[in-house]
């Protein structure tokens, strides 16, 4: 699909079109928790040696973004600090949260991990919110679930989406999949995302994405196609 507006960003399994005054680039959850030594993830065992390189590769894309008019959503995700939002043994995040999970074997960490107000559940600071971006919170791993995302983005005409943040395979494909039930076109920008659990997982959810879901391209070749948009 073209448009005369678009610019054709390089993607697997083949280039897509992107209409500069339609798509928003999303952060998932770039917070102490996912991408900080001493967060959550680190604290429950998960290897996220490749969380700084992250960082610095989405920095570079929301400077083109925000460069280019796109709107950047940022999402947090967490609860409030008595944790109900989390749900209690009644709900299968009881069950899965590694984060609920890490404290009830580690009582030390209760009220510490996840929850608003805390350093865990903070962005990190290379990546605060500039002002015009927009901040979103969600209380499950995909985006659009009891959050605004879908009227923020149909108010401002968006229709495609550009994915970047941690985790690939969990919040990441969560937020891109349920997009994709609302008829929005994601792509995630691979070497800007990073997963929780080993490389094959990474792999597993792209392989996922850019067969089922949507597109998988690379920051440099967004950079590319933003910078060479006519009139850029
Ligand atoms: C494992 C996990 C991932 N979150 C995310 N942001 O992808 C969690 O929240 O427990």
């Amino acid at each position: 699909m073209t448009t005369p507006d678009a610019l054709m960003l390089p993607a697997r399994p083949e280039p897509i079109a992107l209409p500069v005054d339609k798509t928003a680039v999303i952060v998932i959850d770039m917070q102490n928790a996912y991408a900080s030594p001493g967060g959550y993830l680190d604290l429950a065992g998960f290897d996220i040696s490749g969380a700084a390189a992250v960082i610095d590769k989405i920095k570079g894309v929301l400077d083109v973004a925000r460069g280019a008019g796109m709107p950047v959503i940022y999402f947090q995700n967490g609860w409030d600090s008595d944790y109900v939002e989390a749900g209690g043994p009644g709900s299968p995040n009881w069950h899965k949260s590694n984060a609920l999970k890490t404290m009830r074997a580690r009582p030390e960490l209760q009220g510490k991990l996840l929850a608003r107000g805390t350093w865990d559940y903070e962005l990190v600071d290379d990546l605060k919110p500039q002002p015009g971006d927009i901040q979103l919170h969600k209380t499950r791993y995909s985006g659009f679930f009891n959050s605004q995302l879908d009227s923020v983005l149909r108010s401002r005409g968006v229709r495609h989406l550009v994915f970047v943040g941690i985790a690939t395979n969990v919040c990441v494909e969560s937020t891109l999949r349920d997009g994709f039930f609302l008829e929005y076109f994601g792509t995630v920008l691979e070497d800007a995302t990073h997963q929780a659990g080993p490389e094959f997982v990474q792999q597993a959810a792209l392989y996922n994405i850019e067969t089922f879901f949507g597109w998988v391209s690379t920051t440099a070749d967004f950079k590319g196609a933003v910078g060479q948009r006519e009139g850029a």
